[in-house]
């Protein structure tokens, strides 16, 4: 089957500043993925590329098997950025009529209204919504073509719980009609949820990839803690092997690692009187950090 999307060594460079760094990514279609990532990671980037909205300095972009940004794609896929400006002047009812205008085959307005919860505000002016409904709106402006494939930056931004719980249902549903849907989010939690397939973005580059259990599994951290009786200098910690970051809470030291047997041995044989030692899997959160973050972290309380 044509593929999604594939991203080819894919590079944007802003002046010197390379956002995207020879990225190459590909995604199934009838597949939910998402691209998780910290600030400035380069997700708005790849998405503005992958619509054709900038061009890639070098790689190149395929959306469902046609170069991206042509006239025929426009029909096809579907889009919720994360500034969107709504029509003011319109109400709801007309700004999604007119965004169904746009398209040879649109999602029924009953569809799109029961998409955005918006049937009680058909008649109210964009301009008069609340921030969450206005994100509601553009939600459902970005499907009134009926997209095949939908992407999706930051979506569930400004929306409370309740709007945040409705639109996980709907993207689920979306994609068990076959379609695809990328989403771009900071939240590990969002991405696990509902996704088939999460690409881990860090500085302009995929540094992990896989369905969250096969993720999960590959890069889950332990956390090994216990008392120092003569414990080194606090940065001494990380230069333990496989130490990814260090906590030091008064004289309980708790070490993040991949692997821990060769950390334990060494603990054990250091002149440090190690005492009380303590194993667990670490939170997702830290694996996460310690997978996007540049550096070794040491957290001293
Ligand atoms: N038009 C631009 N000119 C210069 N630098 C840019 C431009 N667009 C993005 N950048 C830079 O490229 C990097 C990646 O930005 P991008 O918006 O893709 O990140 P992101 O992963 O979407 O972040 P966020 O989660 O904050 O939205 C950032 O350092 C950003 O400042």
């Amino acid at each position: 089957m044509t593929k999604a999307i594939e991203c080819i060594n894919l590079v944007k460079k802003f002046g010197d500043y390379c956002a995207v760094d020879h990225m190459n990514l590909s995604f199934e279609q009838g597949q939910i993925t998402a691209l998780l990532g910290p600030n400035g990671a380069g997700k708005t980037t790849t998405i503005s590329m992958i619509l054709g909205m900038i061009k890639p300095t070098s790689g190149e972009v395929r959306v469902l098997g046609m170069p991206s940004g042509t006239k025929e794609l426009r029909q096809r896929v579907g889009a919720l950025l994360q500034d969107v400006k709504a029509a003011d002047g319109l109400t709801v009812k007309e700004v999604l009529q007119l965004f169904r205008n746009y398209y040879r085959n649109p999602m029924s307005l009953e569809r799109l209204l029961d998409i955005s919860g918006l049937h009680g505000d058909v008649k109210r002016r964009a301009s008069t919504l609340s921030g969450g409904q206005r994100r509601r709106l553009a939600f459902a402006q970005s499907l009134a073509g009926n997209p095949e494939l939908l992407l999706l930056d930051e979506p569930t931004v400004g929306m409370d719980i309740e709007a945040r719980g409705r639109f996980w249902d709907t993207i689920q549903a979306l994609a068990s009609d076959g379609r695809t849907v990328l989403l771009t989010t900071h939240h590990l939690e969002e991405a696990d949820a509902v996704a088939d397939h999460i690409a881990v973005i860090a500085r302009g580059q995929v540094v992990a990839e896989g369905t969250p259990e096969r993720l999960k599994a590959q890069t889950a951290l332990r956390t090994v803690s216990f008392r120092a009786a003569n414990a080194p200098a606090e940065q001494e910690w990380l230069t333990l092997p496989g130490v990814e970051k260090a906590e030091c809470n008064g004289e309980r030291i708790r070490l993040y690692a991949q692997e821990t047997d060769v950390l334990l041995f060494t603990l054990m044989q250091s002149e440090w009187g190690i005492s009380d030692i303590d194993i667990q899997s670490a939170s997702l959160e830290d694996t996460f950090r310690s997978l996007t973050g540049s550096n070794k972290q040491a957290i001293i309380r």
